[in-house]
């Protein structure tokens, strides 16, 4: 048992078209089709089980340009992936973070919480066989997963980003705590398709 290996890789979905204007959800833009491209050449080798993909367009529109590369995986929806706000402000979170909260409901996030706890149960519990799955999902949702991986404090999750179709990859054992194996990986992406963090990363 103590050996097998569960492999989740995590991408943030291809850059939305027209993004900065604030829209909910829409297609990729061109740079993100091509994003998408490039992070399914990169993965064309891995035996995937199963892929989920957050509901939203732009992470459908990012798996199904995957399959091109990738033909044997076929896609689900999973509504735990959803772009959410994983937790809500602590007496212990930085000061900084407090304006991000200033229109967010309480629901929004209970919803959010609740959708981490189910997601976490999900993936971030041991297998009984050795098996790599692909989670294309959204910024927030992955950083709560590397927080997670840490056992860091629920606000922490909070400015850690991920490029669009940057890889992030978790391996969990049963004899073991997770390792974080990678954390957005751009190796694939040339640096004109890095896109989506707050700081340039070209190198
Ligand atoms: O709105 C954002 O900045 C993030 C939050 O998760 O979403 P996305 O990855 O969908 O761009």
């Amino acid at each position: 048992m103590g050996h097998v290996s569960r492999y989740v890789y995590l991408v943030r979905h291809g850059e939305q078209l027209d993004a900065e204007h604030g829209l909910p959800d829409g297609p990729l833009s061109g740079r993100g089709q091509r994003q998408a491209r490039a992070i399914a050449e990169r993965l064309s080798g891995v035996p995937f089980s199963r892929v989920r993909t957050s509901p939203l367009q732009r992470a459908v529109e990012t798996a199904k340009l995957m399959t091109e590369y990738m033909p044997s995986i076929e896609p689900e929806p999973s509504a735990l992936l959803m772009d959410c706000i994983p937790s809500g402000p602590t007496p212990d979170m930085p000061s900084v973070f407090e304006p991000f909260y200033g229109g967010i409901t309480p629901e929004e996030i209970a919803a959010g919480e609740a959708q981490m706890a189910d997601a976490t149960a999900e993936w971030l519990s041991p297998s009984r066989d050795d098996r790599h799955e692909l989670l294309i999902t959204h910024n927030f949702v992955i950083a709560w997963f590397v927080r997670e991986v840490f056992g860091a404090p629920a606000w922490r999750w909070m400015g850690i980003n991920q490029a669009n179709c940057g890889l992030t990859i978790i391996r969990v054992r049963s004899a073991k705590p997770p390792v974080l194996v990678a954390h957005n990986d751009l190796g694939h992406l040339p640096a004109e398709l890095r896109t989506g963090l707050p700081v340039d990363q070209p190198f």
